[in-house]
């Protein structure tokens, strides 16, 4: 038994106490893992515009105070009752997206998303209703089910996986969102089992999810790989990736043409497959509108704003395209991370490629500051260095 197993573990973490306003490295308690809980020490966190977009106030189940964070891996500290997916000492990934095999989702066949604990996930609270986390007296909401941004965090044992413990954490802790996100659009989600070979694909948006979704079509050997975005240094970010081409839709359109028309004229009639990886609801409807008549398919993975909404004229979904989406690429955290770290292992998938920041956890603010720079991909946050 550790020094810590069934105590309150005080430990640092950096709490969102209202929306809009710099995150605050504070002293936490974090209560023991319940039954059918796990309480991991954070090693390594990435950093995700989903957590900035909650943190903004404009997602409508953001609540505060809050501790944010949902790209993270660390060690098991404790397990509660009835854990026996993971133990003590296993080196896990935190999955907001959980899995529990059981639940009419998980036994569909048809998707990753579990229903498990969704609801309770969405309020902030564990399963049983109640927050592991204290700060100053005041219950403290969890993120996501996974909450990275403390040095210890409590999740659902739905919700976390071991690993390989030889893969290093400061870089599949990325695996827990970005990367695996815009990977798995491209290789599960799109068409019946992810882009085929020779496809023409768009991306709309080189961040770490879009590019993650040219990695994705490279390595189904899709023809064209399009990258359209508005920041003109993505150009050679998506050439890393696997882009051949590039369109910047505010510099590189003729008079008369928008960004469907180019690329339509690129494509010979359209896009197989087109991936909006910006969360802007125009954008989301060019990337529809520039999919192939018949078949064309728009996969929605930005996460918009509170009270936007998608428009297109129903003619476009007549003519036989489709507009789906996804939520963390459409994979199974517990059953396939396994895969995606041995892909890394065996450098058949990039991870490190997109690290492009580093800091400690009391640089966190800056790590979102930095978002706004083009060429930040993405920040992993060593969570053990204050
Ligand atoms: N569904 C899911 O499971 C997940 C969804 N997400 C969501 O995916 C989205 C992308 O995440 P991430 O890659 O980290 O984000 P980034 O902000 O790093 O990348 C988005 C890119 O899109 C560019 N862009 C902005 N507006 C336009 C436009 N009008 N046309 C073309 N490009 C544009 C941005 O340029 P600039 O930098 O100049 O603004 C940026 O390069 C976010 O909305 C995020 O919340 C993330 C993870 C999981
Ligand atoms: N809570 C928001 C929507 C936020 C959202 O769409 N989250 C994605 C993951 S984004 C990761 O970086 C997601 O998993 N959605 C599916 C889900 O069940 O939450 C809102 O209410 O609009
Ligand atoms: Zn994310
Ligand atoms: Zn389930």
């Amino acid at each position: 038994m550790s020094s810590t197993e069934g105590k309150t573990i005080t430990c640092k973490a950096a709490v969102a106490w209202e929306a809009g306003k710099d995150l605050v490295i504070e002293d936490v308690e974090v209560a023991p893992p319940k039954a059918h809980e796990v309480r991991i020490q954070v090693f390594y966190t990435g950093v995700c515009h989903t957590d900035a977009y909650m943190l903004s106030g404009k997602d409508p189940e953001g609540a505060f105070p809050v501790i944010a964070g949902h790209e993270g891996a660390g060690i098991v500290e404790s397990v509660g009752e009835g854990v026996t997916s993971v133990k003590k000492g296993d080196t896990v990934v935190a999955l907001y997206t959980p899995e529990c095999k059981e639940c009419k989702f998980c036994k569909s066949g048809k998707t990753n998303l579990c229903g498990k604990i969704r609801a309770t996930q969405g309020k902030g609270v564990m399963p049983d209703g109640t927050s592991r986390f204290k700060c100053k007296g005041k219950d403290l909401l969890h993120f996501m089910g996974t909450s990275t941004f403390s040095q210890y965090t409590v999740v659902a044992d739905i919700s976390c996986v071991a690993v390989n413990p030889k893969a290093p954490m400061d870089r599949t802790c990325l695996l827990g969102c970005g990367i695996t996100t815009g990977y798995g659009a491209a290789t599960i989600t799109a068409g019946k089992n992810g882009i085929e070979e020779g496809a023409n694909v768009a991306v709309f948006g080189g961040g770490c999810v879009g590019l993650s979704v040219i990695q994705g079509a490279k390595a189904r050997k899709a023809a064209k790989i399009i990258l359209v975005d508005v920041n003109p240094e993505k150009k050679v970010w998506g050439e890393k990736f696997g882009a051949t081409d590039f369109v910047n839709p505010s510099k590189d359109l003729k008079e008369g043409e928008n960004i469907q028309t180019r690329l339509q004229d690129m494509t010979d009639g359209g896009c197989d497959y087109t991936f909006d990886c910006t969360g802007n609801v125009h954008v989301m409807r060019s990337a529809l509108e520039a999919c192939h008549k018949g078949w064309g398919e728009s996969i929605v993975i930005g996460v918009a704003a509170a009270g936007q909404e998608i428009s297109t004229r129903p003619f476009q979904l007549v003519t036989g395209r489709v507009w789906k989406g996804c939520a963390f690429g459409g994979v199974k955290g517990r059953s396939q991370m396994g895969e995606l770290i041995e892909d890394y292992e065996a450098g058949k998938l990039k991870v490190d490629e997109f690290i492009t920041h580093r800091q400690n956890l009391s640089g966190i603010n800056q790590a979102f500051h930095d978002m706004h720079d083009g060429n930040c991909i993405r920040c992993v946050v060593d969570m053990r260095k204050e």
